[in-house]
Formats: structure tokens, C-alpha cells, sequence
């Protein structure tokens, strides 16, 4: 027997959910398919826990540095693991019992648990063979996201090395945590376990950490991060793993150094791959680029009528609010008669070590490398006085700006709050202003953001 629904959604993550709701509420049947844990990544493996370890790191940090403010803490600080630990999953489960509550609340909505697989461009096998069902509907949206990349590194089949959801599952803090991989996911653990007591070391392929920064950003942070004694290999060509007696022998093979480093720990954080290889796309004709991301348009349907792509799974955008956004752009085009589209959104994201990255828009470097004649403003933290009286003056921020039509081209501020405060610079990009018209702006005096009208100010080419 094949149920029929008006819509089917693979995949509650980001934006699955959502549409459930705007679906629902406009009182069409929803079949909602989920293999594993309502909230996807983001909320189980991902955005959730990382940012709560990462607060727990902070509160680590901050004691140890009690003395800098005139504070003093008797014996010493100490960290319970398991409490850390425990608070993590906290954060995630009543989150992920949130969702659940949300779309069980949900009348017209079915949620369907097992893995979903094409068998036609309208009908959908949920779980195998034997135990499974068909459904079908005429309207299907992939909401399926990714997981952790592991290549095929000599000797990796040998060690068991960790991912972004294992490493959710210690209970102590690792002796030396080895993080193969210097960017989004590998930065925030390695400084978040340093903080906690591990020795660190990051193994990085490329010549500087986070390489799609422009170089004083990266330099910033790896001076910030290496202060705190997390040890850096880059250029790091030919990786390779063998159990070794104090857990794993990573082989670097690195131009300066020792050959090896032990650790008791390895994370492997290089990229991650979309949950397409295995949803039978072939089925429904559904065409892929040559690293699996789902073909879509600008307004996210895919090339077989009737069937969208949104979040990760789509490859444009690899953040909880570009998968929502994606959402919005098909709720609100196929229920409101928008013309929402991609490319209208003004990219942006936050790298979460402490201080934190806010960026949006280009860097410097992508804005040069696209052609623009750019003039910069630029400012070291520890010119901002909120910063200095907050006694975390580590970073800078700058804004690129288009030398020709005074427009602006992107931002980044890497610092206290630097998260919150590149909203201010976001928001003019997305109404196309000035600088000029950020210079006149009237920011909130002592904050980190009421430096960036000053900086608008003093651009230079
Ligand atoms: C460690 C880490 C930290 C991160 N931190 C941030 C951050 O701070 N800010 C930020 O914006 N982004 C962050 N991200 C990225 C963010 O988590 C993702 O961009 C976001 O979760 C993507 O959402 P999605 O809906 O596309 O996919 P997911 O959240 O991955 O959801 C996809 C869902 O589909 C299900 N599924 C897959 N295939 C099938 C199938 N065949 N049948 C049924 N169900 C299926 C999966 O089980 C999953 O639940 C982080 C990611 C990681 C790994
Ligand atoms: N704060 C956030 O918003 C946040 C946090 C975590 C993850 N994410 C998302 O998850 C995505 C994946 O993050 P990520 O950090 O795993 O990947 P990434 O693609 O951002 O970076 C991978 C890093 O690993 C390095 N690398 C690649 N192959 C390697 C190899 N063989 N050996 C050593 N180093 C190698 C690359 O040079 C690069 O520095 C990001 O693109 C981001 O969108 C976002």
C-alpha cells in the first residue's frame, strides 16, 4: 500500500521542520521522514553543543585569569568533565524535545522515522526492503545535510579517530587531542579542549589556519590560539596514523619539526560530504555535482519538476541560517507568492572561538580577486575602549569598501562580541548602503559596534 501526502520532507534539520509548519498551517498532509534525530546536526552534533562547550571553556578561561581582574580564587580551579558534559547534552536534548513537541503539535503533519530512499521522482521508500513503506506525493523537498568528511588517510582505518559527534561522547577531558584540520570545526574544539585541560595540537594541509580569512585575520587568530598553548603543523602534506602505546602516532611529515606527534586523540575536521550517496537520486533523475551536492537554481528546485533542495544537502550555504533561509525562500515563493532567491542574501557567518569572528560579505582578498578597487578600515581591538575595559583586547576589525561607489563590500570583526556587532555592518549590506551612510550612523557608547562608524570614517584606498 502507498500512502499519499501532499508534500513530502527528507531530513528535519533546519529547514525541514519549518516547512512542516508553513505546509501544515495552510492545511496541506505532510509526510515529515527522519532516519535519526529530530534537529539534524545542528541541534545534535553541531551549532548546539559546540557553542555550550565552548561557554563552559570561556567560564574555564575567565577563572583562570580571575587574578587580571583583582579577583582571587582559593585552591585553584578545577574541571568537572562529566558536568560539562552533562550540561552539553542538556542544551541539545531539551532542544531536540522542543522540536519534537513542536511537530507533533502539528495536525496535518506525519512524522515518518527511518531512512528515506527515491524509487521515482514522486514516491519515496521509507526504511528497507521488507519492514519499510511507500509514500508519495506530488511536492518533495531534501532537507538531508551532511556529515563529517574522513579521507582516506594511510593507517586511519586503524585508530578510530573522532568526529564532531563522537567527541560529543567523552567523559574525560584527552590527554592530547589531535585535530587534523585547521578551520570552523577544528578551531572551535581544539581551543574549547585546551580550555578544559587537554594538551593540543591542530594538523593543517595549508600553509595558515582558516584559509578563506584574509591573512591578518587568520595571523590574529592563530596568535590568539597559540598564546594559549595550542601547538600549530602546517603544511602538513602527508598525513598518516598507527596506534602507538600512548594511543596515536599522527606522521606529518612537515617541512620544519618533528616528524610525529603523539596524542591519546585524534579529531579529524577537514570538510564534510552531503547525505546524498545513499537517497537514490538516480531514481528520480536527480542531478548532482561531482562532489554530491544537489543542482539547484537560485531558487533552490533542483532539475526534476516538483522536487526542491534546501540546507546543506544543496552546497549553498554550510550554516544553520543559510539552511533556514532556505526555507523561507521556498515557503514564502510557493504559499506567499514571493520571488525570494538565493543569491539576494548577503553571505555571513561566525567562526565561535573566543573572541569570536563575525564576518559578512567579502574579504578583502575575494573582494580584490573579484576585480573591485577597495579601500579598507581597520582597527585593532586594543584601540576599543569597551575591549580594553572588558579586559579582552585581542583581535581587530575592519570593513572592505568599494573605492568606486563607496558601497560595502564585507566586514569582519574578530573580538569581543564580534558576533553580535557585525549585524550592524551586515544590515547596511543587505539595504545596499554607503560607508558614508555607516560613518553617519549613532552607535550605543561603550560597545565594541560603536567603533564601526568611526572605522567607516576612516577607510582609506
Ligand atoms: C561541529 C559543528 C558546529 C557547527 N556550528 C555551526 C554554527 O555555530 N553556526 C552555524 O550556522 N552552523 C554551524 N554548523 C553547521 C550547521 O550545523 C549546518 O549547516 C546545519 O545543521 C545544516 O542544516 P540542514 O538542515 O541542511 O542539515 P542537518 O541539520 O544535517 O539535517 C539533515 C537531517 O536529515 C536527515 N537525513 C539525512 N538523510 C536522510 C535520509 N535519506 N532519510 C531520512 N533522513 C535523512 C539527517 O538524519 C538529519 O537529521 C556546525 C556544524 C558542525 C558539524
Ligand atoms: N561557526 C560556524 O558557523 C561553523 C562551525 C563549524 C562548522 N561549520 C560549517 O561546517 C563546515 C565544515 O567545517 P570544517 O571545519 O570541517 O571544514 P572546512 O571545509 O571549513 O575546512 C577544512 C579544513 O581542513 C583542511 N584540510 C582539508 N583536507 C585536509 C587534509 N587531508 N589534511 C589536513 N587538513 C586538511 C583544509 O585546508 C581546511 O582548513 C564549514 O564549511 C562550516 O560551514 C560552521
Amino acid at each position: 500500500m502507498m500512502r499519499r501526502f501532499d508534500a513530502i520532507i527528507v531530513g528535519a534539520g533546519q529547514a525541514g521542520p519549518a516547512l512542516a509548519g508553513r505546509l501544515n498551517d495552510a492545511g496541506k498532509t505532510v509526510a515529515l521522514v527522519e532516519r535519526h534525530l529530530v534537529g539534524g546536526t545542528c541541534v545534535n552534533t553541531g551549532c548546539k553543543p559546540t557553542k555550550t562547550l565552548v561557554a563552559s571553556a570561556y567560564a574555564a578561561h575567565l577563572a583562570r585569569r580571575a587574578a587580571d581582574y583583582g579577583v582571587t580564587i582559593a585552591g585553584g580551579i578545577g574541571i568537572d568533565m562529566p558536568a560539562v558534559f552533562a550540561r552539553v547534552q542538556k542544551v541539545v536534548r531539551d532542544s531536540r524535545h522542543g522540536n519534537e513537541a513542536w511537530l507533533e503539535g502539528m495536525e496535518h503533519v506525519t512524522l515518518i522515522r527511518g531512512h528515506a530512499r527515491f524509487t521515482g521522482p514522486d514516491r519515496i521508500r521509507v526504511g528497507d526492503e521488507r519492514d519499510g513503506e511507500d509514500i508519495t506525493a506530488p511536492l518533495i523537498f531534501l532537507n538531508v545535510g551532511g556529515r563529517a568528511s574522513i579521507p582516506d588517510f594511510p593507517g586511519v582505518d586503524a585508530i578510530d579517530p573522532l568526529t564532531n559527534s563522537s567527541i560529543l561522547q567523552l567523559q574525560a577531558v584527552p590527554r592530547h587531542l589531535i585535530v587534523v584540520g585547521g578551520s570552523y570545526i577544528g578551531l572551535e574544539f581544539a581551543q574549547s579542549f585546551r580550555r578544559l585541560g587537554a594538551q593540543v595540537t591542530v594538523i593543517e594541509k595549508g600553509p595558515r589556519i582558516i584559509a578563506r580569512e584574509d591573512e591578518d585575520v587568520s595571523a590574529a587568530i592563530h596568535d590568539i590560539l597559540e598564546k594559549e598553548g595550542i601547538a600549530f603543523r602546517l603544511d602538513a602534506e602527508c598525513i598518516a596514523f598507527a596506534p602507538h602505546p600512548d594511543g596515536v602516532a599522527c606522521g606529518v611529515s612537515c617541512a620544519n619539526g618533528e616528524p610525529q606527534v603523539i596524542g591519546s586523540h585524534v579529531l579529524i575536521a577537514v570538510g564534510r560530504r552531503p547525505n546524498t550517496d545513499d537517497l537514490g537520486l538516480d531514481a528520480a533523475g536527480i542531478e548532482t555535482d561531482e562532489r554530491g551536492y544537489i543542482q539547484v537554481d537560485d531558487k533552490l528546485a533542483t532539475n526534476v519538476p516538483g522536487i526542491w533542495a534546501m540546507g546543506d544537502c544543496n552546497g549553498r550555504g554550510a550554516f544553520t541560517h543559510t539552511a533556514y533561509n532556505d526555507f523561507e525562500i521556498v515557503a514564502e515563493n510557493m504559499l506567499d507568492g514571493a520571488d525570494r532567491k538565493v543569491t539576494d542574501r548577503v553571505p555571513c557567518y561566525g567562526l565561535f572561538v573566543d573572541p569570536p569572528l563575525g564576518r559578512c560579505g567579502m574579504s578583502e582578498a575575494e573582494a580584490r580577486a573579484k576585480g573591485h578597487r577597495i579601500k579598507v578600515g581597520q582597527r585593532a581591538m586594543s584601540r576599543v575602549g569597551r575591549a580594553v575595559e572588558k579586559g579582552e583586547a585581542l583581535g581587530l576589525m575592519k570593513i572592505v569598501v568599494d573605492a568606486d561607489s563607496d558601497r560595502i563590500l564585507g566586514g569582519a570583526i574578530l573580538g569581543p562580541g564580534g558576533d553580535e556587532a557585525i549585524h550592524s555592518i551586515l544590515d547596511m549590506m543587505q539595504l545596499g548602503a554607503t560607508a558614508a551612510t555607516l560613518r553617519r550612523t549613532v552607535h550605543i557608547h561603550p560597545t565594541v559596534a560603536e567603533l564601526i562608524p568611526t572605522i567607516a570614517g576612516e577607510i582609506k584606498g
